[in-house]
This record gives C-alpha cells, structure tokens and sequence, in this order.
C-alpha cells in the first residue's frame, strides 16, 4: 500500500503539540524518497568522509539541503543536527529547543551500489526528548513513523516487537561501521562469533541501521547493536522502537547516549542485556565531541 501523509496522521490520531512538526516531517521524507528512488538508478558523484567505507553523494547533499531549507522557512527558530552538515564541521550539540536530527540517506553506500535498501530519516526532539520519528524505505515505498505516547505504524498498520527472551532462538541485526582498520575489523567479527557461538539464529548485516532498527520495530529482528552510527541514525529509530514496545539502550546496559555512537536495541529488556554482555566495545568516540 503506498503511503501517504494522511495515512500517518490517521494512524497517529489526536491533536497533539507538534503535529504539524510531524506532518511536515511526513511530507519531507515522501519527497526526498522521490528524489532518492529517481538518482538510485542514475549516474552518481561518490566522495569518501572518514573513511574509504564511508560515502556520500550529491543526492546525500541535495536531499539534505532541500529538508533544511524547507523546515527552516516553517520553522525558523528551530535547530538542526544531520549527517552532511556534520561532516562539513557543523556542531552536534542537541539542547533544550526544537531540534531535528536528520540523515538524508541511511544506506549510502548500499545506494552507490544500486543496492535497494535506503531510507530517509527525520527525527525530532523537544527538551532533549525524543518526540517523534519518521523514516522512509524508499525503494518499497514503506513509511515508518512513530511519536511519543501514540504509537509505532509502518504506512498505517501499528507496529509490534519481538516478545523473544532467548538468544539461542533470535534473529540479531547489526551494521559494520566506518572503521576498517585490522584491531576495529577484529573486534566486530569477535561480537559476531560470539552471538553465533550463543547459538543465534543468525546475525545480518543490510547497511542501513535505520531500516534495520525498523525491522526491529516490526518484529521481524529480535535484537540490534552497533557500534559506529551517529545520532541521525538513532534518532527516529528509537522513537519507533520505543513506541513499538521495545527497549533502545546503551552498550554497557545503561540508558542511551544518543551521541554515544553505540547502541543496542531488542523487543525485551532480557534480550537486550543478554546482547549487551556478549559485546567487546569498540571506540568511535561522541558526535556532540567531534
Ligand atoms: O549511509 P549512512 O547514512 O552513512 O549510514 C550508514 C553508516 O555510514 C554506516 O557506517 C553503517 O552504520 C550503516 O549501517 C549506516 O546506515
Ligand atoms: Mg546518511
Ligand atoms: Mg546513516
């Protein structure tokens, strides 16, 4: 079913004090994905940030300029933390005013390749809390949304975690990060033997977290972590996860850090902690300190 600004409203029903925040958000998101689904098949500029692994394109910029500039006009007393002004040196400071936390495209490398799992992600914060959340596959046109106290909805069916508690019976979802240096490479492949050596289902990797953090949402994963994603491919996603009845915390087992660059996120909090002990650490450092 395709979706629509409508559908998401309807599927978040009731006035609420950021409601045109959120429709804003929705209407944004289905535009870049026009956008992103038309340039997944043309000819693209590539270009490295941190890291060899770590791409952007044109269309990145584009999409994310056009976000900005559009919400700017509504909203000009609010603040704005995404990835590519970020990477331009733009400051990563989330503070008590309306902020939006925005990732243009999560999965640029895999759209490089014309690989289809891409998304946009919009997340919204107020007072340093989470309100809402709207990310959107824009290859199968499937819109994720979720706002505090009212629900998690994929288009317009309400979204629901994983009840599951046993590692041995979970499908776990994780993304490598932009480190590819042996000690970093050795460390990531040493979590994922030890899950599997916990006997998981499997471990699987589709290099979008945010989407991946939707599987979650939807059951269809029953835990995430990942070491090396920023705040702008948290941001949404822990909103819908939350609102879907699942837990999003630190790797250590404590709250979370949203400029941590780690996470770990499962539909139980027993499945999180078992996921959590499993993990060696592996340092990426803090947005809000770069
Ligand atoms: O495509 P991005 O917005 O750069 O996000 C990627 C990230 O760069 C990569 O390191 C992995 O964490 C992927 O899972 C992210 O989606
Ligand atoms: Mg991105
Ligand atoms: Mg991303």
């Amino acid at each position: 079913m395709k979706p629509s600004g409508e559908a998401a409203a309807a599927a978040a029903p009731g006035a609420g004090p950021w409601d045109e925040c959120f429709e804003a958000a929705v209407q944004l998101a289905l535009r870049a994905g026009q956008i992103i689904r038309k340039a997944l098949t043309e000819e693209k500029r590539v270009s490295t940030k941190t890291s060899a692994a770590d791409l952007v394109t044109e269309t990145d910029h584009l999409v994310e300029n056009l976000i900005i500039s559009e919400l700017r006009k509504r909203f000009p007393s609010h603040r704005f933390i995404a990835e590519e002004a970020a990477a331009s040196g733009a400051k990563c400071v989330l503070t008590r005013s309306p902020t939006w936390i925005i990732d243009p495209i999560d999965g640029t490398c895999n759209f490089v390749h014309r690989f289809p799992t891409v998304a946009v992600s919009i997340g919204f914060a107020v007072h340093q809390e989470l309100e809402f959340g709207v990310i959107y596959h824009c290859t199968e046109e499937r819109l994720y949304t979720g706002r505090r106290g009212r629900g998690a909805f994929c288009n317009s069916q309400r979204l629901q975690v994983s009840r599951e508690t046993d590692l041995s019976k979970a499908l776990v979802l994780t993304e490598i990060g932009p480190k590819r240096d042996p000690a970093t490479l050795k460390l990531f492949l040493s979590n994922m033997e030890r899950l599997l050596h916990a006997k998981a289902h499997g471990v699987r990797v589709i290099g979008s977290s945010t989407l991946a953090l939707c599987h979650l949402a939807s059951g269809a994963a029953d835990a995430y972590y990942q070491f090396g994603l920023h705040c702008w491919d948290l941001a949404a996603a822990t909103v819908i996860i939350r609102e879907a009845g699942g837990i999003v915390m630190d790797t250590s087992g404590g709250p979370l850090d949203l400029m941590s660059c780690r996470v770990v996120a499962a539909g139980t909090r027993e499945m999180a902690m078992l996921i959590a002990q499993a993990l060696q650490t592996i340092n990426y450092g803090r947005d809000d300190e770069k």
